[in-house]
Formats: C-alpha cells, structure tokens, sequence
C-alpha cells in the first residue's frame, strides 16, 4: 500500500490512558517491539512499571525516554514542562517519529490532550487519545469509576484489552457484549479488541520498515537477534504481526488526478463515519488553490490541513490512505469518489472550510477537547 506522509516530519504525540492495572504499560511495551524502524519516545509517569529490559534499550538507544516521576501526570505537571518534555523528544537530532505520553491510571485524560493541543513545538501533532480498558473488570471499574464514561466518550481509540480472559465469566458472547457496551459509549471512536496490547501499530503511527533506521538498533532487531539466540522461543507477537494484527483495521488508499472538491471533501470529514481512526495524505484542490497542496492529517474528531506550496516536479494528485476499524472501504472509495471536481474555476469562498483547520490559524487557541474537529466552535 502506498503511504503518503502525513507532513512535514510530523511527529504525533499519542495519549495514552486508561485504568489502573488495563494494560497501559503492555501496550507501550508493545509497540516499542512492533514499531519497525520507528522511533517512539516516550513520556511515563512511573518508571517502575516499565518493562526493564525495553527500558534499558531505549537508554541505549538514546535519550528517549522522559519519566515524569510518581504521581498524576495531569496535575503534577503544566503545559511548559510537559512542553519542555516534547521539545526535547521532538528535536531532529534524537530520530524520534511518534511520541506515546504513558497517564498514569489516575490521569485525566482531557487534561493531557489540552497539554499536547497546547504545545507550542511546530512539529508536533495530537495523534489520538486512545483508551485502554480491561474488558474482564468493565463493568466493576465503571461501577466504581464512573468517570471511566466520560474518558471513554472523548477517546478517539479504545482498546478492549485482555480479551484472552473474558471467557473466564463463563460466557461466549461476554467479549461481543462489552464491545458492543463499549461501542455505546464512544463518541465515534473506533474500538479494537486486544489481548495483551497487541494491536497494530499501524494504527497509530506510521512504521517505517526496520532497515530505514540507520546506524542503530530498533528493537525489532534486538529482538531478531534474540530469536536467533534462542531459536525454541521465538517472539510470539512479532511472528503474528503480519497475520492477526494487521485483522485490527481495514484501511483504504485513495488516488486521484481529478482535483478534490473543497466543499465536498469537507463535507466528506464532517460525517465521518465511526471507526475512522485515522486519515492522512496530500489533497490537490485544482482551481481553489492551485499554488498548495494540502497535507490532510486526521486523527479521531481531530481535523488539521497543512498548505505546502507544490513544487515544479510533483505529480498534481491527491492521495489519501484511511485507516479504521469496521469501515466499509467500499463505500468510503465511493465518497471520496463523488468528492472529486475538475471544474475550470472555483467559487470564490470555496476553500474556507478547509482554512478553518489550517494550523496556526487556530492552534494555538485551542483549549477543549470537545469539539475537536472544529477549531471554530471550540470555547
Ligand atoms: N491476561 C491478560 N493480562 C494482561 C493483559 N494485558 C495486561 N495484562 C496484565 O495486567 C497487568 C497490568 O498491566 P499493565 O500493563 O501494567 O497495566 P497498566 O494499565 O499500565 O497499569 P498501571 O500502570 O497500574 O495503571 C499486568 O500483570 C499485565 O501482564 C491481557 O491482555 N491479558
């Protein structure tokens, strides 16, 4: 599948919450090992519970790792020092491409987003709140913790982890029934089920093939060589990737030489279906601006367009790859489809929609998570 990127060196910075003991740690444990040649930098409030031996790689492979210490990542830090944090990871020199913020159990989740939203670092993007909840003890974390609805409800992920366990209740269907709960819930979310963190990496950032990383080990080739050591126990997730990870999402890319129709193609985001997780690529907008590409970036309600003069030698075309989980690819193509428009000449006001989630426009304003997607209505 061709991979537009999604911008200029982007780097998204993922939130990653979740309760107490869900699988928060696991997960980041597991895209540290899944994530090819990409580099995660990540920011965790209790080094403690990181893996130690992921740890120890990642201080051999520099600093990218930031620990925030015990204590509630939310409260005990404000928007310069987490931002001091994001500089120091997204500075071109330390090679990282997505950073994963680690909330500790007991971390608002809205709070972290507005940090990251907040964040002055010209390359960094949100790239998602994705919730991770413990499909066993659903019912008894949101009995207790009532505030789990309202984290579920602004998650642009939910991962429903340990899956592996919820036959444990004695009923078949107990893993349909609390995705179907967690479902009701969301806001437009996707939800994935999961078993140990193993979901697709690909969900949340881009892996580069693990030869790209030049002059260092990824820990996928740490953990070659460790399969090469020990050849009766090969890494189970790793040998899975390729088969039942990649079952998580369907994605859909999309090329096309006729221009997008700005108003459409608008309109196309604004009803975005569930499950949608993520879009990215480059839209030519033909006669509304023939001077710029706009690089598309879109993750859960979060909508930014990034203008970048087109150059002599590049290929007029717009090319999008969606990413979801339960999206109907067949009719989202269709869509997109009827969104093109080789119309001569634009209306005049045609490209307003488009410049409301320009960024800078609005970024450095934003202050709720509510809405977004909509950079115009938020307080
Ligand atoms: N059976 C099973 N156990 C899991 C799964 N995911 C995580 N665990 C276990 O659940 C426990 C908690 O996992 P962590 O990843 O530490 O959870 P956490 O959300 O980071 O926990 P806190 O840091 O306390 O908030 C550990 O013992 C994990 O091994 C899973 O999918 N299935």
């Amino acid at each position: 599948m061709s991979q537009p990127s999604s911008g200029p060196q982007q780097i998204p910075v993922v939130v990653l919450a979740g309760f107490l003991g869900s699988g928060k740690t696991t997960l980041l444990n597991h895209l540290l090992h899944h994530s090819g040649g990409s580099r995660i930098g990540a920011i965790v409030n209790d080094f403690g519970a990181i893996e130690i031996d992921a740890m120890a790689v990642a201080g051999a492979l520099g600093d990218s790792t930031v620990s925030l210490g015990n204590g509630c990542l939310c409260c005990a830090v404000d928007v310069s020092e987490l931002d001091g944090y994001l500089a120091r990871l997204a500075q071109p020199s330390a090679g990282i491409d997505v950073i994963v913020i680690e909330a500790s159990g007991l971390a608002e989740p809205q709070e972290l987003v507005r940090m990251v939203l907040a964040s002055e670092q010209p390359r960094v993007v949100y790239g998602g709140l994705v919730e991770v909840v413990d499909a066993v003890e659903f019912d008894a974390t949101r009995e207790k913790h009532p505030e789990l609805d309202r984290h579920l409800a602004l998650a642009d992920l939910v991962v429903v982890n340990k899956t592996d366990r919820v036959g444990e209740s004695g009923r078949n269907d107990e893993g349909e029934r609390v995705l179907r709960l967690v479902h009701t819930l969301t806001e437009g979310a996707a939800v994935v089920p999961a078993a140990y963190g193993r979901i697709d990496p690909e969900l949340l950032f881009d892996c580069r093939p693990a030869e790209e990383r030049i002059g260092q080990l990824s820990f996928d080739d740490l953990h070659r060589q460790h399969d090469h050591d020990d050849p009766d126990h090969p890494h189970p997730a790793r040998h899975a990737h390729h088969t039942h990870l990649h079952a998580a999402y369907d994605s859909l890319s999309f090329r096309s030489a006729v221009p997008m129709n700005p108003r459409r193609l608008l309109g196309f985001l604004d009803t975005r279906p569930e499950g949608l997780y993520r879009i990215k690529g480059y839209v030519d907008f033909g006669a509304a601006d023939p001077r710029n590409r706009y690089a598309v970036h879109a993750v859960g309600r979060f909508l930014r367009f990034y203008p970048e003069p087109w150059r002599a030698d590049d290929e007029r075309l717009t090319q999008l790859v969606l990413i979801g989980s339960g999206i109907d690819t067949t009719a989202l193509r269709k869509e997109l489809q009827a969104g093109t428009d080789d119309a001569p000449q634009a209306d005049e006001h045609s490209m307003w929609g488009v410049l409301r989630y320009v960024r800078d426009v609005q970024d450095t304003e934003t202050g709720v998570t509510d809405n977004l997607g909509d950079p115009d209505s938020e307080d």
